[in-house]
């Protein structure tokens, strides 16, 4: 029996977590769980997973679920020392970091501190403090073992095969919903165009960076720190159908990937049993049906944030920081109707003129170098 917590069991990662729960109970145990504010849904799966820990970021929420749980033995706690508690739970082997955001670089490092290896979806984390998490994983002893369907696809790929002789890494991207748009497009797109991904059903913050491929800019930077390979050796594929999730080119020229269909639950599954192999109840490939597999190379010039992304892995220092606070505050006003589509990667690039550098920052001036470009967003747009 293996035991799991998870954060942000209440969201597209999260609810699929569950569902391998489910497909593997015999072997996986819930014994903390935490969520931001949907207390109906947390409640529900309180109920049926019992853990001994529940943790809801937000404080009238958590009061409200303690009540409604007062008939159990189940613990509620909330805030960030909620987070911290469920990521450090003392029963727990693997953590499942389902959040969004560099919120959840605090409770990822506790859990490494505390021995916990990580089954990593929440990507920003790794973006933001690669530098601190992976020496500290390497000291504690603990895995991180990714969950995103690019990273997992490129660590089966890397399985067996000595990671000194990857020559590159095939990033595919789907190309969101507006690929082969123009520039002069984008700039009437709504938020209901950007919300329909061509492939994925995903939480709302990463369906838009699919579409300003953002996303593949943050994946670009999370290889760098899961595979350490230098930002020129990942090379990003456009894949408009997702079934190769990524490859490897190795030096003597041999691409070895990972196929399947467009569903999170098979690298959540090879995360939460790696190094085996586990049966998953789903829809089987069936590539007579996909019939052909194209590739294209990015637009780097319509869809510049990813070309800015790898601006900031050049520059390195505090700027992979600012390149994600800024596209997470960018996307929370653009969710909230405030600026448009085509102001994301702007707000993107003056935040990476405007914030100062800093070289190999700790946690407290990754934190403070979050705080500057919110700052600075809130005083322009
Ligand atoms: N969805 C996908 O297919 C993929 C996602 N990822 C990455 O995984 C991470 C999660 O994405 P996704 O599942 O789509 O996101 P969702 O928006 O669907 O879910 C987010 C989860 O985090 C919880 N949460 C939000 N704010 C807080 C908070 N302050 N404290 C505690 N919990 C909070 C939410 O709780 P509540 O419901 O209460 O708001 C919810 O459970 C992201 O980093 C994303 O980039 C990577 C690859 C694929
Ligand atoms: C499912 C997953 O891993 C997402 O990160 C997905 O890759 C997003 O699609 P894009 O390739 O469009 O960014
Ligand atoms: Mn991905």
């Amino acid at each position: 029996m293996k035991n799991i917590a998870i954060l942000g069991s209440t969201g597209s990662i999260g609810t699929q977590t569950l569902d391998i729960v489910d497909q593997n109970k015999e072997d996986l145990q819930v014994v903390a769980l935490a969520a931001g504010s949907n207390i109906t849904l947390l409640e529900k799966q309180a109920r049926k997973y019992r853990p001994t820990l529940v943790a809801v970021w937000d404080q009238a929420c958590a009061k409200e679920l303690k009540e409604n749980l007062k008939d159990t033995e189940i613990s509620v706690v909330s805030g960030m020392d909620g987070l911290l508690a469920v990521a450090t739970h003392p029963a727990s082997e693997i953590l499942v970091t389902a959040i969004v955001g560099m919120l959840g670089i605090r409770p990822t490092i506790a859990a490494i501190e505390a021995g916990k290896d990580i089954a990593l979806a929440n990507k920003e984390t790794l973006v933001t403090a690669g530098h601190i998490i992976m020496p500290l994983a390497k000291k504690c002893g603990v895995s991180i073992l990714p969950v995103d369907s690019e990273h997992s696809a490129i660590f089966q790929s890397l399985q067996g095969n000595a990671h000194n002789k990857i020559k590159k890494i095939l990033l595919t991207a789907s190309g969101g919903p507006f690929r082969g748009k123009t520039y002069e497009e984008l700039e009437h797109v709504t938020l209901e165009d950007a919300l329909k991904h061509p492939n994925w059903s995903m939480g709302k913050k990463i369906t838009i960076d699919s579409a300003t491929m953002v996303n593949k800019g943050l994946e670009v930077m999370e290889a760098k720190w899961l595979f350490g390979v230098k930002p020129s050796q990942i090379e990003v594929v456009v894949h408009p159908q997702s079934i190769l999730h990524s490859a490897v080119m190795y030096e003597d020229g041999a691409v070895i990937g990972q196929m399947g269909t467009p569903d999170m639950r098979l690298p959540i599954l090879y995360a939460l049993f790696y190094p085996n192999r586990r049966m998953l109840y789903a829809e089987e490939l069936d590539l007579f049906k996909v019939g052909s597999l194209t590739f294209e190379r990015p637009d780097r010039e319509t869809f510049y944030g990813l070309s800015l992304a790898y601006d900031a892995l050049d520059a390195g220092g505090n700027v992979p920081t600012v390149f994600n606070a800024a596209n997470e505050r960018a996307v929370a006003k653009f969710l909230d109707g405030k600026i448009s589509f085509i102001e994301i990667p702007e707000i993107i690039a003056a935040s990476m003129e405007e914030i100062y550098y800093k070289e190999d920052p700790t946690l407290e001036e990754i934190l403070d170098t979050e705080a500057a470009t919110y700052e600075y967003i809130e005083s322009r747009w």
